[in-house]
């Protein structure tokens, strides 16, 4: 069995972060291993309280999964600061850990900060440079090329440009933007565009957490990244497209329908 390791922040409401992550694992019909950077107190109307782990704390777990389960994927999500991030970095290399997809989570879809400003330079230089491929959203995207994303020659230029500072493959997800949700893979050549129906669902809390774990999951399966994406992005839809509906805000999604 194929085992998957996200290193993500805790939604008590089990819509996005660890919570999103170990059901798309498990769905994908692999085994799920979870470090946690912090626990949030959030629901679909939005996030009240973030409560961070110990850096040290975190390093342990990840001495606990490596020395013990090695993982053929690792998802990295929710970071909150630049100690834990620094720590995650070094135990990453330490350990040699493969096919890592990082998604630079700086703002929920209920709009509240997720990554501290100071996290943010260290996140650029130590964690993205480490991941197959990061998966930023529009405004994440704005964040790491400092230019604003309105349409899709925009984004092609925020790719190319963020890609050749951290130096790996990015896929900007374009869910903010207007129609088709269309996202774009930049993997140093060509441009590739994965164009999927609008779908008229404002439940998506956890669709950004859902998709990269998705990717991780099909890395460790051993397909190429652009077939990966593909895969993750198919889920996602499904998976979206189901039209569960829970709670007073924006709800999660039914990972049942996934598959
Ligand atoms: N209404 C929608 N219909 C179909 N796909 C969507 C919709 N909203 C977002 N997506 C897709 O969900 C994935 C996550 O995108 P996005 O919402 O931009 O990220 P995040 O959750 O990080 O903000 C992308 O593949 C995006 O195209
Ligand atoms: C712990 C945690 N991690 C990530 C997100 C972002 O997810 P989304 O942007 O899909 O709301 C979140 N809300 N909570």
């Amino acid at each position: 069995m194929k085992k998957v390791l996200t290193i993500a922040g805790s939604d008590c409401s089990g819509g996005a972060g660890i919570q999103a992550d170990i059901k798309t694992i498990t769905v994908h019909g692999m085994y799920a291993m979870s470090v946690i950077t912090a626990l949030t107190a959030q629901n679909t109307t939005g996030v009240y309280g973030i409560f961070e782990a110990a850096p040290e704390f975190v390093g342990q777990q990840m001495d606990c999964v490596f020395s013990d389960i090695r993982p053929d994927a690792v998802k990295i999500g929710m970071v909150s600061n630049a100690d834990i991030i620094r720590v995650i970095a070094r135990k990453l290399r330490e350990y040699a850990a493969e096919n890592i997809v990082v998604d630079p989570v700086m703002v929920s879809t209920s709009g509240s900060a997720l990554l501290s400003p100071a996290a943010q330079e260290a996140l650029v230089e130590e964690l993205l440079p480490m991941g197959r491929v990061i998966t930023p959203n529009i405004p994440e995207a704005e964040a790491l090329c400092g230019k604003k994303i309105e349409n899709r020659r925009d984004m092609r230029r925020a790719a190319e440009s963020i890609g050749e500072k951290t130096g790996g493959a990015v896929l900007i997800k374009g869910g903010h933007l207007e129609g088709e949700a269309c996202d774009l893979l930049w993997d140093g050549g060509e441009p590739c565009w994965f164009i999927a129906p609008r779908i008229e669902n404002p439940n998506t809390h956890g669709t950004g957490c859902t998709l990269s774990s998705a990717i991780a999951c099909a890395l460790a399966a051993g397909y190429p990244l652009g077939e990966a994406v593909k895969r993750a992005k198919a889920y996602l839809t499904k998976a979206l497209k189901a039209g569960l509906d829970l709670g007073k805000g924006s709800g999660p999604l039914n990972h049942m329908a996934g598959v």
